[in-house]
């Protein structure tokens, strides 16, 4: 791939929603006008404290395009994605003037781009918005899809919308000052598309853990495109998750209530991690995952240097977490499970004491 290449991935309409595309490449910032159109007035660059130099310079080109452009700063990671984040951005939207033809740009990592998105779902009850990852994370899943929202102490991503964006530029060039655990943090959810949907991921990831870990790795491109291709190819058929998008939530259930014990201080990846190592032992125990799938999590997990283990004291607290978790009905826990390596299944109402078990596993 040169500079100047350009890998378009297509993502299907749904639900009165319009199809839009996910740009992979290099230096995609010439996109960003046409995305936001003629007939924008203003445009909010929403961003972390972390990008301020390149939410100025997103701002600087728009505004000598003749937008009435602002960069909105909100803070880093998790801290993001709350009730009072959101409703500082709606009140700089208000105090700006922003109607329903001017466009939210949602540029950072899944923090940042959920809480965008969020914003732009409820300005006015939804404007357009552009997604800018600028994670391994943020490209692979997050900024592809339309689930947006903001975090509560009761739970993940309990406050939000489906609003999915106009589309998304994946710029690689962005990855070169991302720190390495936030990367690793990445590689979660492209190992989760590897389980769930597309093998192939798993053994480019297998070949050579250690440059996987790098956005200079051989296989980096392929590895995102693929990921990207996953996600895409379920959200285009269930934006709003009615059945088959479920996939897409595999190591969740027990990764969104380690994240709520640990009040979103860990990396979403890191925490789904072992969430996908107790959904590989629930699939185990409830006799449907051959031991060598089930293995094998722990074995590309730990290559990269993500976790496996939580700790034991922490069960009650994560059961009660789990239980208002979006998967579930009425009093029914709902688990994603694998019946083999990319044949996924739901376990629905699993017996406490095989929850118990698998539990056992993950905290050693
Ligand atoms: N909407 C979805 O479908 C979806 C899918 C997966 C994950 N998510 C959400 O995504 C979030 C996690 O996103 P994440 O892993 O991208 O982490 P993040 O957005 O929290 O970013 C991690 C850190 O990296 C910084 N950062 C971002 N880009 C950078 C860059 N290019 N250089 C240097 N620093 C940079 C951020 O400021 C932050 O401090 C979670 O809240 C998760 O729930 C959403
Ligand atoms: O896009 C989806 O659908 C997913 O489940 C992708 C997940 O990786 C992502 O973390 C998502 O935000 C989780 O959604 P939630 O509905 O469980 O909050
Ligand atoms: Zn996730």
């Amino acid at each position: 791939m040169s500079d100047t290449d350009i890998v378009r991935i297509q993502v299907a309409g749904s639900d009165g929603h319009a199809p839009y595309e996910v740009l992979i490449g290099q230096q995609l910032l010439g996109e960003l006008a046409p995305l936001i159109g003629p007939k924008a007035k203003r445009v909010a660059i929403i961003h972390p404290e972390a990008l301020e130099a390149t939410g100025e310079a997103i701002r600087e080109d728009l505004a000598a395009q003749g937008y009435e452009a602002i960069a909105l700063q909100v803070p880093n990671a998790e801290d993001a994605k709350s009730a009072e984040v959101a409703a500082y951005c709606w009140s700089v939207l208000g105090q700006t003037g922003f109607t329903r033809s001017d466009v939210v740009v949602g540029l950072g990592g899944g923090s940042t781009t959920d809480l965008a998105g969020f914003v732009a779902a409820t300005w006015l009850r939804g404007v357009r918005w552009i997604s800018v990852p600028t994670t391994l994370l943020g490209m692979v899943d997050a900024a592809v899809g339309g689930k947006t929202g903001i975090n509560i102490a009761e739970g993940k991503n309990m406050v939000g919308a489906f609003h999915p964006p106009a589309g998304v530029l994946a710029d690689l060039g962005t990855l070169e000052t991302l720190g390495k655990h936030d990367y690793v943090s990445g590689l979660a959810e492209v190992i989760k598309a590897g389980f769930i949907a597309d093998p192939v991921i798993l053994d480019l990831i297998e070949a050579d853990p250690e440059a996987a870990t790098s956005p200079a790795g051989p296989h980096t491109l392929e590895l995102i495109r693929r990921a990207i291709q996953v996600k895409a190819d379920v959200v285009s058929g269930d934006l709003k998750e009615s059945g088959r998008r479920e996939i897409l939530n595999y190591g969740h259930t027990l990764g969104h209530a380690i994240e709520r014990n640990e009040r979103y201080k860990w990396r979403h990846g890191a925490a789904i991690s072992i969430g996908m190592v107790f959904a590989a032992e629930l699939g185990r125990l409830a006799g449907r995952l051959d031991d060598a799938t089930a293995d094998r999590h722990r074995a590309v997990l730990a290559s990269v240097g993500l976790p496996l283990t939580y700790r034991a004291d922490a069960w009650p607290k994560l059961l009660d977490a789990m239980k208002i978790d979006k998967k579930s009905r009425g009093d029914l826990l709902r688990f994603v499970v694998l019946d083999g390596l990319a044949k996924t299944s739901i376990l629905e109402g699993p017996d406490p004491s095989v929850l118990v078990a698998a539990y056992g596993e993950v905290s050693g």
